[in-house]
């Protein structure tokens, strides 16, 4: 578990001296800075969870420094010390952004419970604020089924988990790589903080910017207000990037630059600050292939790829299709107060035999249309309809040459989503030959 930073800000080093020995016995890390200049530079590189300040320093108050603080990070609770106890400097102080007044000399044991409660209910809040999903989706579980690939990729996972290494999860369009990902934060040793996934593919070059790394008031024309960029909202939790594939030649260095000196830089910003995030990146193209072809950047390929977990396609582990599909009937079923829906051994084999292009995420849009539009408590094979061309019947022994080929080139065309070039790429023929055979069908008819 990452240990609490305490940035403390006081000028006399007896103070500083005591307040830091018996901080650090008990599992904080403490910085520290002697005046309001020092304490806005520390504040700002070494990104406390808590600042502890001295009232009087000895180039302004804390007055001053409160204000300066809440600009660069609002998050970060702030505790005043002051030598006389007096109330309205207490409320001046709160009026200024300080959660908690403390007067000197100050006993380490009350600091210390102050502390551990400031620091939790920030972390509470973060949750909230960055997990808008987390309750709806928490509850599902990456490994369902038996086949041998999933509990391979079960094992690796579990491997992985507790790593602070970048992870890379391949696999196909709806196979499950946010559900892994989620999975990986929440079972892993930095599930009490934010899990913050961004999905690449969605954003500008300059929305991407600003939204991982944040921005200053000013920086560009409608930076009315510095904003945390997602990377600080991430902090000492999980970051996942989905379709990091498509991320931006030009972010790509940045993100770099984060992974190896967990530094970064707001926009319009003049320095540094620190972070600690975990990178789980996912992606359904081969990025190893993007690297060489220089889509990709190599050295962030190489640093994201130490660890790779990769999640079947449905259509490689046939045998847990029944698995899935009954959780999800189980599901849709108790969600419509109709008790669970079964299969009928036809819906079943047909369901097996399908080719999944778009993986658990097909299967379970296929059966909550079966389910809506059937309104029976079993499915057959008549209730289904999938949403590639009908392919799901395993390739006959006693077909023609020709039907075989048909059939081919039609789950392949299903699996390319309908594109034929890639199609055309995959059956190893040109793309006039494939459009010339397609034509000829359409005119024959099935
Ligand atoms: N093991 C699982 N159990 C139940 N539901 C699952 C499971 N895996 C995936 N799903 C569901 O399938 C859908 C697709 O999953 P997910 O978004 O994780 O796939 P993905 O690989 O990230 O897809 P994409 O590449 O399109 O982003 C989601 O609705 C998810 O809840």
């Amino acid at each position: 578990m990452t240990r609490t930073r305490i940035l403390l800000v006081d000028d006399e080093p007896g103070v500083r001296l005591g307040m830091k020995g018996y901080l650090t016995q008990h599992g904080f890390d403490v910085d520290e800075a002697t005046s309001v200049a020092e304490a806005q530079e520390g504040f700002r590189s070494h990104r406390p969870d808590v600042a502890v300040i001295d009232y009087r320093l000895p180039d302004g108050t804390a007055l001053e420094l409160l204000p300066r603080l809440k600009e660069i990070d609002a998050a970060v609770p702030l505790v005043v010390l002051t030598g006389h106890g007096s109330i309205e400097l207490a409320v001046q102080a709160v009026k200024e952004g300080a959660e908690q007044f403390l007067t000197k000399p100050v006993e380490l044991a009350v600091l210390k419970v102050v502390l551990e409660r400031l620091v939790s209910q920030r972390r509470e809040r973060q949750r909230h604020a960055a997990d808008r999903s987390r309750t709806a989706r928490s509850r599902v579980d990456p490994f369902l089924g038996d086949s041998a690939a999933i509990r391979f990729l079960q094992d690796q996972a579990e491997r992985v988990r507790d790593s602070d290494s970048p992870v890379l999860v391949t696999g196909e369009t709806g196979s499950g790589k946010s559900v892994l990902a989620r999975w990986l934060h929440e079972g892993g040793s930095r599930k009490d903080a934010p899990f913050v996934d961004l999905n690449c593919a969605a954003l500008s070059k300059d929305l991407l910017d600003s939204e991982l790394f944040g921005h200053e008031k000013g920086a560009f024309t409608s930076a009315v207000a510095a904003k945390q960029g997602l990377l600080e909202v991430a902090d000492r939790g999980t970051l996942f990037l989905d379709e990091i594939g498509d991320m931006d030649v030009a972010v790509q260095p940045k993100l770099l630059k984060v992974l190896e000196e967990k530094r970064f830089r707001r926009l319009g910003d003049v320095k540094d600050r620190r972070v600690d995030v975990r990178l789980v990146a996912a992606t359904h193209q081969d990025l190893s292939l993007a690297s060489r072809e220089k889509r990709f950047r190599s050295d962030l390929y190489f640093r994201i790829s130490t660890l790779i977990l990769h999640v079947p396609a449905l259509r490689e582990r046939a045998e847990d299709v029944p698995v899935l599909a009954r959780h999800f009937l189980a599901e849709m079923g108790g969600a419509r107060g109709r008790g669970q829906v079964e299969l009928e051994p036809d819906a079943e084999k047909a369901l097996m035999a399908y080719s999944w292009p778009g993986n658990i995420r097909e299967l379970r849009n296929v059966l909550e249309r079966a389910v809506l539009l059937s309104g029976a408590s079993r499915l057959s094979r008549g209730d289904l309809r999938f949403e590639s061309a009908p392919h799901d019947e395993p390739l006959g022994d006693d077909l023609t040459l020709e039907e075989l080929e048909r059939r081919h080139i039609e789950r392949v065309m299903a699996r390319e989503g309908g594109h034929v070039e890639r199609a055309a790429t995959k059956l190893g023929i040109s793309r006039s030959s494939l459009y010339a055979k397609l034509k000829g069908w359409q005119h024959r008819g099935p």
